[in-house]
């Protein structure tokens, strides 16, 4: 089966997105987006983006890691399917629903509301997720947030010299995150502005997380280091978070379509 696919970024955060809402797919699999997003062998991407009708909202969006992991939210890749889209929508999520609006070159995206109980996280046993009594040195005493996905970050003077390609794994499949986790190493640069580079659960390094600026701003914001609106500068460009008196969060910035291209589904399967 011939299959068409939208090639889309999130500030450098790359996804390969089939929309199946027309017509159905045959089954995903965690081995088959592994298959398409290894950058070698396949298309190439940090997540594949898997766009289905829903009964409960206006679409339903399957995010899967390029480690073949299925997931809950993705910033990022709520922007594109809102540019995608074309118009405002209600998405379905595992994460829970999000509701986008495509706005100039971009999106804005009502992520919900952060959860920060240990078991919402979820961590392995009860812990202060405000201020985390742990350590992997140099980087201690991290925050926790869920908002859809599992995130701790970590506050630094200079994010840029941490050793994220060594400390991110350790910390992603440490015991502590039974579910693993979005490592994420942040400088407040001032009360409106936070450099921010995270390592992704299930697809590494990336240029930039969506999912990370919402809960690292969120963290700083429960600290009291910034405003309830910052921007964070990721490697691959700012988004603008905020996070409203009523709890919801709104993160905005750019999003874009790369190219379109089709595939052979048995050449994956
Ligand atoms: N790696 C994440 C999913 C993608 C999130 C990121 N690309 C974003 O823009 O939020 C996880 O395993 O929870």
């Amino acid at each position: 089966m011939r299959v068409p696919f939208i090639k889309m970024h999130g500030l450098g955060n790359d996804f390969v997105v089939l929309d199946a809402r027309g017509e159905g797919l045959p089954t995903m699999t965690p081995s088959i987006a592994a298959a398409l997003a290894d950058r070698r062998t396949g298309i190439g991407c940090d997540q594949v983006i898997l766009l289905e009708p829903s009964e409960t909202a206006d679409f339903r969006m399957r995010i899967f890691n390029s480690d073949g992991g299925e997931v809950e939210a993705c910033g990022n890749a709520s922007r594109a399917v809102a540019l995608l889209h074309g118009a405002e929508a209600s998405v379905e999520t595992a994460g829970g629903t999000i509701r986008v609006q495509p706005a100039n070159g971009g999106a804005s995206v009502d992520m919900g509301v952060p959860r920060f109980g240990w078991e919402e996280i979820p961590l392995a046993y009860a812990m202060d997720t405000l201020t985390m009594p742990v350590a992997w040195e140099p980087l201690k005493n991290p925050t926790a947030v869920n908002v859809g996905n599992p995130h701790v970050v970590f506050f630094v003077e200079n994010s840029d010299v941490v050793q994220l390609d060594r400390l991110g794994p350790e910390i992603e499949h440490d015991p502590l995150f039974p579910e693993r986790v979005n490592v994420n190493v942040a400088t407040v640069e001032s009360r409106r502005r936070i450099c921010l580079r995270v390592w992704e659960r299930g697809a590494g390094l990336t240029r930039a997380c969506g999912t990370g600026a919402c809960a690292t701003a969120v963290a700083a914001m429960r600290r009291g280091l910034v405003e309830r609106e910052v921007e964070v500068r990721l490697p691959g460009g700012t988004l603008t978070i905020a996070w409203a008196e009523d709890g919801r969060i709104t993160m905005t910035g750019p999003a874009a379509e790369a190219y379109r291209g089709s595939f052979e589904w048995d050449d994956f399967a």
